[in-house]
């Protein structure tokens, strides 16, 4: 359902005539029409009583001097004279009421949509309406007014009164089943649910009066038992219950029955739940999670830079030429024969295919790949020999004029559009040319590397696009860490619709390696309270638990909510886990093996792709790598396990691989200038009143409340502790360099002097508070804790 809707988002062209009318404009015009409906209605109403005395006054329509009855004088009465007498009588009301309607879609800018419906349904409505009174017509002519006496009595003169009364039946069973869904077991559900709950009333009011009575206890067992069995005819094992349920206080005697009743309570429990939450639909509807910004609007496409793409590639018919012979000849100096070759021109590479002559071993040609490309004497020149599934050797040769894949073609693409994704990714273009579209959710996670300067961020900032291009600000949620400090800052404005943050944090974008800490363990708590929030609803994913909760199955007394899904974004990966190794490699490697479920998915991009940043254990939680230029071919291996990244040429070149396969594609180009624009597009927009806020994580560096035991203290406790009081400088990273130890240990030693009260708690990037003054108050305190 969620994806039906996210399908018929305004991207652009498909507004209607609402697109032709500034804001303003529609604020006019739908004041106007809401005056005009209800001058309409007093005239309408007034009419009715005024008519016989302004009739003859009509004719003198002209004349300042006469006067009419009507509440609305002589427009009231000319203009009720032409709706209700001329026109349908008492049917005309429906015109005020369209007009209304219509005047408010206006006013408050809702989509327009629904609108042309409502009229022409209120149209068929009227007439019907006015055709049925026209049997009234000679006593009570304004019942029906002209139209609808003369159209009831030329039908009259063809079908008779009869004819005219099934007629008029057949017409309102088509608008009752057009426009109410009506159907015969709509109807039975009706009763259904009316007489379940006239009998759940009744029992509720029945087990509130004591039973005292003896014969009237009867009485009620008599008349209850029809109506349980009556309601479940359609299921053999329900009505012995609510014989049960109905009986139970009545009669002990069949308590002989007990263990096969206590089964059959649990299916009724059940059953009871789903009647609920079908009659809860009924009445409200499906819980839509998008109705607190119901009036939100997607950014428009025309927000995105066309970066003077026409669209196509040009071929360049020369350089083609000019580059298979030289392949050609390059592989006739080795003696390699070609049988077949063809040419696949993409955005900013070519790929040669090749099909040699029988007999030639493709281990010859795959020996001379630094070879050809020399004689081809390019950058950038890949060799796949042989095509994964086609038995031919490709040879990639970057154009000389390459194109740009403007984001906005590949968001506008129809493969974007219409992708039936939870959370599409428009990447950029392939080899041939076709817009490339992932699911993030599939894949879960996310590898991204490249040297610097090679596309990083215009690929991350890609994939957050097509995302806020896709989805509401209630679906999806974004935890951006930039410790770079500068390349995710735009995405502040907005906090409020699509960033989640710690609750005590006042910035939503974490630049703070520490920070960093606390909010993957709060992911990790998230993830704990989803899974279980997952395993009280008895679904295996975010998905069915979200489908189950908008069905109003899921009580949000109990604790249940709408679940976004969490994008985490880290864009410089190798900073963090230099500076906090383990504590942030745990959590991280955590969320990867076990998130993907409840939709919690990670993108992690890094400038050094090496081993000690991308570690064993985070690389075989991240089956989807990216790559961008790197320098070498090691780096190329760490990342995607194969070379390759190191012959890309740079400028969004890159490396797509989600398991085997290694699809070269452009990234699509999206610019600061655009992502400003989209960001401060969505931020003017109403919001909610603050950022998605992740579950509290008290951080150990905040140490509140951390009871050490003495005797576990660090064997450099005391050490640590003379160097602290003795530089009055609270810091883990002095004793690291005092000390000579790692950034964990001296961490937890902190922690412990902050136990034994010697420093003060953690103050963000602030050094703590040393609370002992000198050397000989330490003394004091540390012989003080051993008595
Ligand atoms: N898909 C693309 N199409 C065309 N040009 C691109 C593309 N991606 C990047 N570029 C060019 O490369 C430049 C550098 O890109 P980007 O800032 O994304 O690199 P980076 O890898 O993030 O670098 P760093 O690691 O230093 O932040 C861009 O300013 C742009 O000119």
């Amino acid at each position: 359902m969620a994806k039906k809707r996210t399908k018929s988002k305004p991207t652009s062209a498909k507004k209607g005539f609402s697109l032709k009318l500034s804001k303003q404009n529609k604020i006019i015009l739908g004041s106007l029409l809401i005056v005009l409906s209800i001058a309409l209605f007093f005239s309408f109403m007034s009419y009715y009583f005024t008519w016989q005395e302004d009739q003859s006054m009509l004719s003198e329509f002209k004349d300042r001097n006469a006067e009419a009855s009507n509440l609305l004088n002589k427009f009231g009465a000319g203009i009720s004279h032409f709706f209700m007498y001329k026109g349908f009588g008492l049917a005309s009301f429906a015109f005020p009421l369209l007009l209304a309607i219509t005047g408010l879609y206006l006013f408050l800018g809702l989509d327009s949509k629904g609108l042309i419906g409502k009229w022409i349904w209120g149209l068929v409505g009227t007439i019907w309406i006015s055709v049925s009174l026209g049997f009234f017509a000679v006593e009570l002519p304004l019942l029906g007014g002209l139209i609808g006496y003369e159209m009831n009595d030329f039908l009259q003169d063809y079908t008779g009164k009869i004819g005219v009364f099934l007629l008029l039946l057949f017409v309102l069973i088509i608008i009752l089943v057009q426009l109410f869904n009506f159907s015969p077991e709509g109807i039975a559900n009706f009763f259904r649910t009316q007489k379940q709950s006239i009998k759940s009333d009744f029992k509720k009011s029945k087990s509130k009066t004591p039973v005292s009575e003896e014969g009237s206890i009867e009485l009620s067992m008599d008349t209850d038992t029809p109506v349980v069995v009556d309601t479940y005819t359609h299921k053999e094992d329900i009505p012995p219950l609510n014989k049960e349920a109905g009986l139970d206080v009545n009669l002990p005697e069949e308590e002989d029955l007990g263990i096969a009743l206590k089964v059959e309570k649990v299916t009724e429990e059940k059953e009871e739940k789903d009647i609920k939450a079908e009659k809860l639909v009924k009445d409200y509807g499906e819980f839509d999670p998008k109705l607190e910004l119901g009036n939100y609007k997607f950014p428009p496409l025309d927000l995105l830079d066309p970066h003077g793409a026409s669209g196509g590639i040009t071929i360049n018919q020369e350089e083609l030429e000019e580059n298979k012979n030289r392949i050609v000849s390059t592989l006739k100096n080795y003696k390699i024969g070609i049988a077949q070759i063809k040419a696949t021109i993409g955005p900013t590479v070519t790929l040669y295919e090749i099909v040699p002559e029988a007999g030639v071993r493709i281990s010859k040609i795959k020996n001379l790949e630094d070879d050809i490309a020399l004689s081809l004497a390019a950058l950038g020149i890949r060799i796949i020999a042989p095509i994964p599934g086609k038995g031919t050797i490709g040879i990639e040769v970057p154009n000389k004029n390459a194109t740009i894949v403007s984001m906005r073609s590949v968001i506008a693409s129809n493969k974007f559009q219409k992708a039936e994704m939870e959370l599409p990714i428009a990447f950029g273009k392939t080899i041939s040319n076709e817009t490339f579209v992932v699911d993030l959710a599939k894949m879960p996670h996310m590898l991204m590397a490249g040297a610097t300067g090679q596309g990083k961020s215009v690929g991350l900032n890609a994939v957050i696009t097509s995302l806020l291009y896709k989805k509401h600000p209630a679906e999806v949620k974004f935890i951006l860490v930039d410790p770079k400090k500068v390349e995710l800052t735009l995405y502040n404005k907005i906090e409020r619709h699509f960033l989640a943050k710690l609750p005590d944090s006042d910035e939503a974008i974490i630049t703070d390696n520490n920070k960093v800490i606390n909010t993957l363990n709060s992911l990790c708590i998230e993830m704990d309270n989803r899974y279980e929030l997952l395993k009280l609803a008895m679904v295996r994913n975010i998905k069915e638990y979200n489908v189950k909760f908008k069905s109003r199955k899921l009580n949000p007394n109990d604790g249940h909510k709408f679940l976004p899904y969490i994008v985490l974004v880290i864009d410089e990966f190798a900073d963090l886990i230099m500076t906090a190794g383990k504590e942030v490699e745990t959590p991280i490697a955590r969320l990867a093996q076990l998130a993907r479920a409840i939709g919690i998915h990670l993108i992690i991009a890094t400038q050094r792709p090496s081993v000690n940043v991308i570690t064993g254990i985070i690389k075989a939680n991240f089956p989807a790598r990216i790559a961008f230029r790197v320098t070498s071919k090691i780096d190329s291996r760490t990342i995607l396990d194969a070379q390759g990244a190191d012959q890309l040429i740079g400028r969004g070149d890159m490396l797509y691989t989600q398991g085997n396969d290694v699809t070269r594609l452009q990234c699509a180009f999206v610019d600061t200038p655009e992502v400003s624009k989209i960001t401060e597009y969505i931020g003017s927009q109403r919001a909610y009143p603050d950022a998605h806020l992740l579950p509290e994580y008290v951080g150990e560096d905040s140490g509140t409340g951390i009871d050490y035991d003495i005797t576990d203290r660090d064997a450099m406790f005391r050490d640590a502790a003379e160097v602290i009081v003795t530089a009055q400088q609270g810091s883990a990273s002095l004793i690291q360099r005092k000390l000579k130890l790692g950034y964990n240990r001296a961490g937890r030693i902190i922690d412990q002097l902050e136990a034994a009260g010697i420093v003060g708690p953690f103050e963000g990037s602030k050094a703590r508070q040393v609370l002992v003054p000198d050397i000989y108050s330490l003394e004091q305190l540390l012989q003080n804790e051993k008595k």
